[in-house]
């Protein structure tokens, strides 16, 4: 078996993979077309965040069995190419916590204390001491947003610095940030009084360039910025002219919305420290990534139990005929309730009722976590992570099963509690294995959970659906079926419909400001 190894990583990772049998390449800075004419020579690749594993890549690997990303983001590994062609991908989701962590308070420290600028200056000949007068951490505001592995530990750190965190997480508890000793707070509200603001959060459409223009006009005069997560969550330009405007005193940049860059207009300017991407690179992280990694693919190779992988469900083989569509039903469920839910998730009930309850329903309800979890942590949670993953955030997972299903063979029904209200969706599958939602709180509806969709809680009276389609009218979006349930006449009703592209952030908030509509939520399930 041979291994190719595209980035560098610790030789002690590479140790394993021999000591296993397994053959190593180690082959940096290939281009694209390098990699593709030879990684059909290889039954595994490993990669850092510089090369980017691309469908190409993958198409070509046609005896890949394993993609290992020594590290936490597998946003330059195309997972759902792997995917399709039954390849596992896998990462080493906790070794190099530390690491970024301290980088982050690295750069909390230097900006605080502008030791990039002074240093510069002095070896420039300047003894300069008046004009690099700093601020102390102690006392003041850090606003965490994302409050995952490294966000929990910069709050222990900042914490020692004498500064009081406030933390904005939609999939952390109220319970689990207190015990971390973070006061959670809204986005508005950390905009408004945080002295430093920091991310540690996955790129995903709804984080990506999260922090621009409108959202740092909200911040107070002369706050920090660092960003040592991944690139683009804050609006690189945004940020350039916000510094130059002195709204922002100084930012801490790791990590850049095009890498590898040697060229940005931040970097022109001294308030804003750079550094190439070095979250991850000390040689403690690179040690216990290397080595998680290795060892996940040597199981892999070796068929045993996989712990990291982000793209692989654990279902016996003699259950996975009947499993297979409900298992894709309920993460469609989870999916669906990850993007219609407000507020913090504190408890999941499912009940399951018909044949199925006969099973251990572990991996469905693991299915359901993982789809629930996906808007947010995108592919870094998966079937072997999600149940770890709720209980992390002090999520009550529990499971009802009944005979009685009324009139479907099998009816899946998923409660969530958030500390804003209650979601409860209910559905079954239905011709050629398809998965259809048959229940959105009280309303009985009967809507195939795919593509696109919009959720739209309204008064029931004349003129809304109206108001609904002409807005997605003006954005040349396509309704393909809409359905509207409601109970009492002219009560409160909910509207599906099901579009036929996406709905950008723009129409949704246009849909929201139509008269009568309550909330709108876009669901996305390609
Ligand atoms: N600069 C570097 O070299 C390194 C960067 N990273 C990056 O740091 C980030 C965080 O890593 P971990 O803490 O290990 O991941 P994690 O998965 O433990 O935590 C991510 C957190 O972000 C939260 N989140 C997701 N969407 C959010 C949103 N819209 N608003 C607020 N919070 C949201 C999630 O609920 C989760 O708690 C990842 O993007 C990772 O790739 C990680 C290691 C090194
Ligand atoms: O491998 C590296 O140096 C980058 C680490 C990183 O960004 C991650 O683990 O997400």
């Amino acid at each position: 078996m041979r291994v190719l190894v595209c980035d560098k990583v610790s030789e002690k990772g590479i140790q394993i993979l021999q000591n296993a049998g397994i053959t190593v390449d180690v082959k940096l800075k290939q281009t694209e077309d390098e990699i593709v004419n030879i990684v059909g020579d290889y039954q595994a690749v490993i990669v850092r965040s510089e090369t980017k594993i691309t469908k190409r890549i993958i198409e070509a690997g046609n005896q890949l069995k394993v993609i290992g990303r020594a590290g936490v983001g597998v946003d330059n590994i195309d997972v759902e190419a792997a995917t399709m062609k039954g390849i596992v991908v896998c990462n080493a989701p906790e070794g190099n916590t530390i690491a970024a962590a301290e980088l982050t308070m690295s750069h909390m420290l230097a900006l605080a204390r502008k030791i990039y600028p002074a240093a510069n200056a002095l070896k420039g000949g300047q003894w300069a001491r008046s004009k690099y007068t700093g601020v102390e951490l102690k006392g003041k505001i850090l606003g965490i947003l994302g409050l995952g592995k490294i966000g929990s530990e910069v709050a222990k750190f900042a914490q020692a610095f004498g500064m009081t965190i406030y933390g904005y997480d939609p999939y952390v508890t109220e319970e689990r940030a207190k015990n971390l000793g973070v006061e959670i707070k809204s986005l508005e509200e950390i905009y408004a009084h945080a002295d430093f603001i920091t991310v540690h959060m996955p790129k995903t459409k709804e984080t990506y360039r999260m922090i621009s223009t409108e959202q740092l006009a909200m911040m107070k005069d002369g706050v920090r910025l660092i960003n040592c997560a991944r690139g683009g969550i804050i609006d690189e330009e945004a940020l350039y002219n916000a510094i130059v405007s002195g709204k922002v005193a100084g930012a801490g940049i790791d990590v850049f919305e095009k890498e590898p860059t040697t060229e940005s207009p931040l970097f022109g300017l001294e308030q804003v420290l750079v550094t190439p991407h070095l979250g991850a690179s000390t040689e403690e992280a690179q040690v216990n990534v290397a080595i998680d990694v290795s060892e996940e693919i040597v199981r892999v190779l070796h068929g045993e139990v996989v712990r990291a992988a982000v793209n692989i469900p654990s279902v016996k083989p003699e259950l996975m005929a009947i499993f297979a569509p409900y298992l894709d039903l309920i993460e469609r469920l989870g999916r669906f309730i990850g993007q219609t839910v407000n507020g913090s998730i504190e408890k999941v009930t499912i009940s399951y009722a018909g044949d199925l309850a006969k099973h251990n329903l572990n991996p469905l309800t693991t299915s359901f976590l993982k789809g629930m979890f996906k808007p947010s942590l995108q592919d870094s949670v998966n079937f072997v992570n999600a149940p770890h993953v709720a209980k992390q955030r002090g999520i009550k997972v529990s499971e009802i099963k009944t005979g009685d299903t009324e009139d479907y063979s099998n009816l899946i029904t998923a409660t969530v509690e958030t500390s804003k209200g209650t979601r409860s969706v209910a559905g079954t599958v239905l011709r050629r294995n398809r998965g259809h939602i048959l229940r959105v709180d009280d309303y009985n509806l009967n809507v195939e959970l795919e593509g696109h969709m919009i959720v739209a809680p309204h008064y029931d009276r004349p003129r809304i659906i109206g108001g609904i389609g002409t807005v997605l009218g003006e954005h040349e979006i396509n309704i393909a079926h809409m359905h509207v349930g409601r109970n009492v006449v002219g009560g409160e009703a909910i509207a599906i419909l099901s579009v036929d592209a996406a709905v950008p952030t723009e129409a949704v908030k246009e849909l929201a400001k139509v008269d009568g509509v309550l909330d709108v939520k876009y669901v996305d399930l390609t």
